[in-house]
């Protein structure tokens, strides 16, 4: 069981992204603003999709990094801490996903 968690990620992508564009991938994406940071993000979750929907094991753990990574890089540019989503996720154990869904539909 490996050690590395989203938190250290979180780290690692604060500390890169103050590095220079053209020495990490992370600066670089930083410094492209978050248009086009989230339009990576998009490609990469599209790029998710086809692997699960392939059956592709492999595939769909090498994009599900590429995933996590640019969701990572996504949350620093728009200053929202890792820890914002632990939160939200913990207050939604308190319910079922579709209770949760049933609260939301029109009367
Ligand atoms: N986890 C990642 C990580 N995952 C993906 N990537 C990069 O994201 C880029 C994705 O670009 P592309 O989609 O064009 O590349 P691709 O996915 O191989 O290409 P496709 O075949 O899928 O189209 C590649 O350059 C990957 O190297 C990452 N870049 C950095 N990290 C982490 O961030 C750290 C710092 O990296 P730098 O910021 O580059 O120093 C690294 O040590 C890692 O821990």
């Amino acid at each position: 069981m490996t050690e590395f968690t989203l938190t250290d990620l979180e780290s690692i992508v604060a500390r890169r992204a103050t590095a220079r564009p053209d020495e990490s991938w992370t600066a670089k994406l930083v410094a492209g603003g978050q248009q086009k940071a989230a339009k990576k993000l998009g490609e990469e979750a599209v790029e998710t999709v086809i692997a699960a929907i392939k059956d592709d094991r492999e595939n769909l753990v090498y994009e599900s990094a590429d995933l996590l990574y640019h969701l990572m890089v996504v949350l620093k540019i728009a200053d929202i801490p890792l820890e914002a989503v632990m939160q939200e996720l913990q207050r939604r154990t308190a319910q079922t996903g579709l209770s949760e869904k049933a609260s939301r539909q029109d009367p």
